[in-house]
């Protein structure tokens, strides 16, 4: 009989219980004790809700008080000396202490895993690193679910992509020699394991539908010889692509399962099958980092050729991926329309396509045929929809040409016409767009959506706070200002919630890092903007003052990579009509008299494929779409854009082919060495390189600021230089935005007439740390 498996649930909770109580132990206002009480309710809870839904394969483990990789990394010690010697074990106060950091011990990195929104911590590698098992979370955690009578499948992270993940600190250190360091350790964990009474272990391996080193490969194969003796069967999971031409490898390596993504890569399927492994297929056919729901019918016919040629015996049904990047549940959403929501499928509801699906396979489409047919009602409901479908704007979307993409004027001639308009000193001071989301923000705008305030009166505030906003500003003596961003719950939903063709949900949280968490918007049809989104909030700030407010927008790729999207045409599709729509915003702006326009794109490089022989094909749409966003104004119209991802050495000729007049990237924490990607390129326009971390509660001195514009300076002609922090100051509070501004402004005037010397960037630590907008220490 084929068995109904999961590979990962969301361990946030449908509530975000799981951010509330962590938040309030970092407050101080729950114990220790009493944040373990609250998650092993949560998992008792989502362990009984599998069981429930009908899944057999229960995971275990992949519950995170944080992060599931920084767990890995306390399972083997790896704990950096800044955080203290490991003792018998890490306990909660390290733990936390590395992913957030301390007075004392700035945080470890933190980035995205692979291509998705959620944010790891990046494990650290030191001169001497040595390792000792320091958590035995994935043993208690099977235990606590045994002593409630559900026997699990533990899930843990891999030898060889934790490895790949990490980042070394220690001069020539390949952290692929630390495999044979860290293989007793999972061994002693397997081991342990099955004496717990584990028979089958989860290893996650998504390293596998990447581009590997020969040194992977043999890590791979190294890693597996050892683990598969271990004890437990091993469920090696590949996800988020296609194993392609490391299929050969992962079918070689003696574990006893596979499991595969069959719905990035469905075609995997048919060289799986045709190689007869001797293994458990498990197969990924329920899509776990999109929200529709699934085509049973499609599905059960990729099993039943699987279960044909390989044995019913020897198949798993399962998500493609870990649920975790999927809201908890839909029939928490009371405000979506039936027919809408009957398109729909969070984690929940797909544990149940799993469970139908196996039964299908394993006793015959009768015995689940009411299911089948609701679904394919469904399915085909959603397929002939004329809400999808919008004539006008895939004819507009057809019709669009180079000239589109195309400003009217070259930089050169559009630089003159903007600095005879804008007037701007020479290192032009800015901000990146948002301003503190105080609580006082936040709780005024859930007491306008639980209607415990009018419309008008939550319009008021909006208006007060945006005034004080740029009074703020002028008395700081910035140069080009911003509104300050406060009608925006997030910079992603806030337009998906004014677009046509765009759902949003009520409860649709999903983990971002750590406790924060973020509720994409979704998007089932043709997207255009019924109405301009952002012109009232701009055009009032411009009216307080003569200085220039510069619009602020989120660019085209960004919302799409940030939004859960379509799945019945092209990406890049999609990406053209949302580009289309901020298009007509960028004009709109123009036209009420907005001199500069920001249009951020931090999520262009994270969109990039997994696989680097799709890279050019999604740079050109990406940059296509910015570009077609971007280009319909006048040449004196100064556009913006912003990234705070780095790493920008392998994409600089998509990031000049952008063509904004000004670009604000992430640089402090390296030290403006990310900077020097743009100096070697001779990047021609102008850019404004973060002088204040904003990860950071730290007020940076002005003298700290002017040896980094110094720095700047030796790599880009200072008539090009802007002075702006890192990112968006959303997550600080007014103190400290109020006086690293005023020491932000100090060092532009300072440099002004002052010491204008470049200083030499040196090898400065080299980040590609997650967006600075994500708040550390929160
Ligand atoms: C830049 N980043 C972003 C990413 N993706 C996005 N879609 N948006 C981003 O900005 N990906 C990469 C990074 C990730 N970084 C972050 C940074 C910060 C957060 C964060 O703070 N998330 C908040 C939720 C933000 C939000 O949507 N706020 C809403 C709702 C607030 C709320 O919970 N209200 C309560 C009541 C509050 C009260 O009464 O006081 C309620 O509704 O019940 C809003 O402001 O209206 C978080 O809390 O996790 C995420 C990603
Ligand atoms: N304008 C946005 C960009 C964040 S990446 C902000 O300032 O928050
Ligand atoms: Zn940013």
């Amino acid at each position: 009989m084929a068995k109904a498996a999961n590979l990962g649930f969301p361990r946030i909770g449908a509530r975000r219980e799981l951010k509330t109580a962590v938040e309030a132990h970092w407050k101080g206002n729950l114990s220790a004790d009493d944040l373990a009480a609250e998650g092993a309710r949560l998992r008792a809870a989502h362990w009984q809700l599998q069981r429930d839904a009908g899944i057999e394969v229960i995971p275990s483990n992949d519950f995170s008080f944080y992060d599931h990789v920084l767990d890995m990394t306390a399972v083997l010690g790896a704990v950096p000396r800044r955080f203290g010697p490991v003792g018998d074990h890490v306990a909660p106060t390290q733990y936390f202490a590395m992913a957030r950091g301390t007075a004392e011990a700035p945080a470890m990195e933190m980035t995205k895993w692979f291509d998705t929104n959620y944010h790891y911590i990046v494990p650290e590698f030191e001169e001497g690193q040595s390792f000792r098992l320091a958590s035995l979370k994935p043993i208690e955690d099977f235990l606590e679910a045994k002593a409630l009578g559900i026997h699990t499948r533990p899930v843990l992270v891999g030898p060889v992509t934790w490895l790949s993940l990490g980042k070394t600190k220690a001069e020539g250190l390949d952290p692929l020699t630390l495999l044979s360091a860290i293989l007793p350790i999972y061994s002693d964990v397997l081991r342990r394991l099955a004496e717990a009474g584990a028979d089958w272990v989860q290893i996650d391996e998504p390293v596998l539908v990447t581009d590997l080193s020969d040194g992977q490969r043999r890590a791979l194969s190294t890693a597996y010889a050892e683990l598969a003796t271990a004890g437990p069967r091993l469920m090696l999971a590949s996800y988020f692509g296609s194993l392609d031409d490391n299929l050969d490898l992962a079918l070689s390596l003696p574990v006893a399962g596979l499991h595969l993504d069959l719905i990035r890569a469905p075609e995997q399927i048919k060289r799986v099958l045709e190689a007869g492994p001797d293994k458990v297929l498990s197969l990924g056919l329920i899509d776990g980092r999109n929200v529709w729901r699934a085509d049973l019918a499609r599905a059960l016919d990729a099993a039943q050729t699987a279960a044909r040629l390989h044995g019913t015996g020897r198949i798993q049904i399962a998500p493609s991926c870990s649920l975790l990047h999927v809201p908890v549940d839909l029939d928490a959403e009371a405000g979506l329309d039936a027919e809408l929501k009957g398109w729909l499928s969070f984690a929940r509801q797909k544990l149940a396509e799993v469970a139908t699906l196996t039964r299908a396979l394993n006793d015959g489409q009768v015995a689940v045929a009411d299911a089948l047919a609701a679904n394919a009602a469904l399915v085909a409901s959603r397929a002939s929809s004329s809400r999808i479908h919008d004539p006008k704007v895939k004819s507009r979307s057809a019709s669009v040409g180079p000239d589109d993409l195309r400003r009217r004027s070259h930089y050169q001639v559009r630089q003159r016409a903007q600095a005879a308009q804008l007037n701007l000193p020479v290192f032009p001071t800015t901000t990146i767009g948002s301003f503190p989301q105080t609580a006082e923000v936040r709780r005024a705008r859930a007491d306008h959506r639980k209607g415990r305030i009018s419309a008008a009166d939550y319009d008021a505030f909006l208006k007060r706070e945006t005034e004080s906003c740029i009074r703020r500003q002028e008395a700081l003596g910035l140069d080009m200002l911003v509104h300050g961003e406060f009608e925006r719950n997030d910079m992603v939903e806030y337009f998906g919630e004014q677009l046509a063709g765009y759902a949003f949900t009520r409860f649709g949280w999903v983990q971002s890092y750590g406790s924060r968490c973020v509720k994409p918007p979704l998007i089932f049809g043709d997207v255009s903007r019924p109405q301009p989104m952002t012109v009232e909030w701009s055009g009032y700030a411009q009216s307080l003052t003569d200085r220039p407010v510069k619009g602020m927008l989120t660019g085209p790729v960004t919302i799409l990579q940030w939004s859960f999207v379509r799945d019945d045409q092209p990406r890049s599709e999609t990406c053209k009509q949302i580009a289309l729509a901020i298009r007509d915003e960028v004009a709109d702006l123009e036209a009420a008299g907005i001199k500069a326009i920001q249009i951020d794109e931090p999520a262009i490089r994270e969109g990039l494929p997994l696989r680097r022989a799709d890279w050019d094909g999604y740079l050109q749409w990406a940059v296509d779409c910015f570009r077609l966003s971007a280009s319909p104004v006048r040449d004196e119209t100064q556009i913006h854009t912003h990234m705070c991802y780095s790493e920008f050495n392998d994409i600089m000729p998509a990031i000049a082919r952008m063509d904004a007049d000004v670009i604000s990237i992430e640089t402090s924490r390296s030290d403006m060495e990310l900077l020097t990607a743009f100096g070697d390129f001779e990047y021609p326009n102008e850019i404004g390189p973060g002088v204040w971390d904003i990860h950071s509660p730290r007020v940076p001195p002005q003298e700290d600021m002017i040896t980094l514009l110094r720095k700047a300076a030796s790599v880009i002609a200072s008539e090009r230089l802007w002075v702006n922090p890192d990112c968006g100051l959303k997550t600080r509070d007014w103190a400290e935005t109020e006086a690293s501004l005023k020491n932000l402004v100090a060092a532009a005037k300072a440099l002004r007439k002052g010491d204008l010397t470049p200083l030499p960037v040196e090898g400065g630590r080299h980040s590609d740390t997650a967006c600075a907008c994500e708040e550390m220490t929160g």
